[in-house]
């Protein structure tokens, strides 16, 4: 089977190291190579350009792609979001000089008809702006948008912003959020009864156990007999914690997950329900 990936951009290096924790490794060839063969054996990665990729998954040049999910809208692709991974993250926004008495969409309605608006998102921002009945030409460019109101190639822009160090630095402000993205792992809709619908269903279970242990923890602690029935029902589980007698003394090893965000409480209470020599460990999968 063949999984679709970045060939350069923001989207590679977190998506190889994605792809490296479900144990897909990328083995050595020739640093041009645009297939590369991998340590699952089965498994091809194909390099290509991010914005091709929900275009070429759908043609079914591989059963699965990793992508941004702005893209999968923008393309309008006919391929399926299997799952919404925890990088990549940005928002495609409205952005105009800061200088400009405008502070929302109503303000720009208002201000003139007919704005030029630069941007590589075109459907999307022909979208948007027919649904806020805003009456603007597209420029439509492959990239560096900020820099084209300065230009005067462009009154506003509709881009993506992360930390907004972009826009700030060429004296845009963002008046208006119109789509949340992130990278998602798309399919082609005939995977499913492809030949390979066997390995690429295998994939796609590790890829969402790796998704599902991000931010969760393991935690072991010890309990005296008395106080085990206190510390269990102090903390949290995914389904119950599990216990353990220990070997020479009267006393378990309590086993359970929890979300690292509630470290600190979930510690704090087991601690003052009588749990010692907590042990806290990372967890690599989580296969439901
Ligand atoms: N701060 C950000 N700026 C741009 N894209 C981001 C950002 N954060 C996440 N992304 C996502 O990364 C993807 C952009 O990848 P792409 O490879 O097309 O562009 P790039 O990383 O800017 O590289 P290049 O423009 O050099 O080709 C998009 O899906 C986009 O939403
Ligand atoms: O809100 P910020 O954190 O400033 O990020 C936004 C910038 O990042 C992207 O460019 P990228 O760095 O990917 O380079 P590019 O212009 O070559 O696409 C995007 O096109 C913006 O210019
Ligand atoms: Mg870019």
């Amino acid at each position: 089977m063949k999984v679709a990936i970045p060939n350069k951009g923001r989207l590679q290096q977190p998506t190889l190291q994605f792809l490296t924790q479900v144990g897909i490794k990328p083995l050595a060839s020739d640093e041009r190579a645009l297939m590369i063969p991998t340590s699952w054996d089965g498994v091809q990665l194909v390099m290509m350009r991010t914005e091709d990729i929900p275009n070429l998954v759908e043609a079914g040049a591989a059963e699965i792609g990793i992508t941004g999910h702005d893209y999968v809208t923008e393309s309008k692709a006919d391929v399926e979001e299997l799952i919404k991974l925890d990088f990549g993250k940005a928002k495609i926004v409205l952005a105009v000089p800061q200088n400009w008495d405008v502070e929302n969409v109503e303000d720009l309605r208002r201000k003139k008809n007919g704005i030029r608006i630069a941007t590589k998102y075109y459907n999307i921002a022909k979208e948007y702006l027919d649904k806020v009945d805003i009456d603007a030409k597209i420029v439509k460019i492959s990239g560096a948008a900020e820099v084209m109101p300065s230009l005067g190639a462009a009154d506003a822009i509709i881009d993506v912003v992360s930390t907004g160090t972009t826009l700030k630095l060429h004296g845009l402000k963002s008046i208006d959020e119109i789509l949340q993205t992130y990278a998602v792992v798309i399919g082609n809709k005939y995977w499913m009864k492809s030949e390979e619908a066997e390995r690429v269903n295998l994939v796609l279970t590790m890829m969402k156990g790796v998704i599902s242990a991000r931010g969760r923890k393991m935690i072991f602690m010890n309990v005296d007999d008395s106080k085990l029935e206190d510390v269990i029902s102090s903390l949290p589980a995914m389904l119950s914690p599990a216990i353990s007698r220990l070997s020479k003394t009267n006393a378990w090893e309590v086993i359970t997950v929890a979300e690292e965000s509630q470290l600190p409480e979930v510690i704090a209470k087991a601690k003052a329900a009588g749990a010692r020599d907590i042990v806290v460990v990372n967890i690599e999968k989580v296969v439901k």
